[in-house]
């Protein structure tokens, strides 16, 4: 066993690319699933722990984390799967930024838009998305990945929370999937 765990709620969310890296390094972990009642109702005390008071956590061991996005760059590197050099780091984290904008797009719809912004949110998802398209497409002619040329160097995958809104990243190659925008080229979990 990698001794790795992930803590977080039963949802796929902030803690699924991380689920996605690891799946991808052939790394296994264990869950620890807070059920949402608990953590709210303040039957789980590891909201005082979290440090920010929020999850994911993932633990390495004894080493402890929080914050999704430092995660996926400490396993990053941990993989060498962080860019070969400090600019190919830097546009890797470019396009996670990038992602981390779209995701709280996504974040505000689902929790306070559903019902009136749901065109709107659709209608501006394909323009969001065709960025990181023309930034794959502009590596390799888009046979590769966001950065460079090696397998697991960079990679971008949506993945889909509800139906045509595909969000989510994981460093990953892609292609064409069901149930996104037609102009989006993307695999779909
Ligand atoms: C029953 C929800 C209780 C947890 C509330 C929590 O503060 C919200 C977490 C959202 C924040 C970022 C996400 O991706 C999180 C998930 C956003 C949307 C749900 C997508 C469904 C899924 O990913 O499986
Ligand atoms: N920037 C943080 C955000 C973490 C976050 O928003 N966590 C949410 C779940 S996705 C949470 O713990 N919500 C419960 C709360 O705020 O009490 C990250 O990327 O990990």
């Amino acid at each position: 066993m990698s001794g790795y765990v992930i803590t977080y709620f039963p949802l796929r969310g902030r803690a699924e690319v991380i689920r996605m890296l690891l799946a991808d390094q052939g790394a296994s972990w264990t869950e620890e699933e807070v059920q949402t009642a608990d953590w709210f109702g303040g039957e789980s005390d590891l909201k005082q722990q979290a440090v920010f008071g929020q999850l994911p956590q993932f633990k390495d061991g004894d080493f402890v984390l929080y914050q999704s996005n430092s995660i996926l760059r400490y396993l990053g590197r941990k993989y060498g799967i962080s860019g070969g050099s400090n600019q190919e780091s830097a546009l890797i984290d470019m396009v996670n930024d990038g992602v981390e904008d779209l995701r709280v797009k996504y974040i505000r719809f689902v929790f306070f838009e559903f019902e009136t912004g749901k065109e709107k949110y659709e209608s501006e998802l394909a323009k969001h998305l065709s960025a990181f398209e023309r930034i794959l497409s502009q590596n390799c002619n888009g046979t590769k990945y966001v950065v460079g040329d090696k397998v697991m160097t960079t990679k971008v995958k949506y993945k889909r929370f509800c139906k045509n809104s595909p969000i989510g990243i994981v460093r990953r190659g892609w292609q064409s999937g069901p149930g996104l925008p037609t102009s989006c080229k993307a695999t779909v979990y």
